[in-house]
């Protein structure tokens, strides 16, 4: 069953990759992205952290809201990395009906 507010994760992922043109004084993501990738990779780990704790405390609206920050900081990453938000989908789609398992055996070894 498809779930149409997944459709808002794509347009905020259009609305990110907008904000590189941004002012950095009226967009807090246009300020993001104008730190540059590491300052970008820094916050997505930390909002990552505070969902973990969020789960693990059994706190569930808070863990909501926290996903919805990593969400959102990794739209960041991903536009401050040129990393499309389609190619990751196009990725998860590959690996869609694959087991975990045999995804995990199929990777190219070192
Ligand atoms: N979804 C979000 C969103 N989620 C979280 N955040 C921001 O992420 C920040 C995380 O909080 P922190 O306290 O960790 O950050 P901080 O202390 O301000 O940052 P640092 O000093 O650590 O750099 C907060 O300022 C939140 O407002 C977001 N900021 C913007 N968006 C959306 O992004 C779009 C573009 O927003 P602007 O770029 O601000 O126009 C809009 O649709 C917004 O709703």
């Amino acid at each position: 069953m498809t779930d149409h507010r997944l459709d808002v994760l794509a347009a905020l992922g259009d609305e990110v990759m907008q904000r590189r043109q941004a002012s950095p004084e009226t967009s807090y993501t246009a300020k993001l992205l104008s730190q540059g990738v590491e300052k970008c990779a820094k916050k997505f780990g930390e909002e990552a952290v505070e969902l973990a704790l969020a789960a693990v405390l059994r706190e569930k609206a808070h863990t909501t809201s926290e996903a919805a920050d990593v969400l959102y900081h990794l739209l960041v990453l991903l536009t401050a990395a040129d990393v499309k938000l389609s190619d990751v989908m196009a990725e998860l789609a590959r690996r869609q009906g694959m087991s975990g398992l045999a995804e995990k055996a199929s990777r190219p070894k070192d």
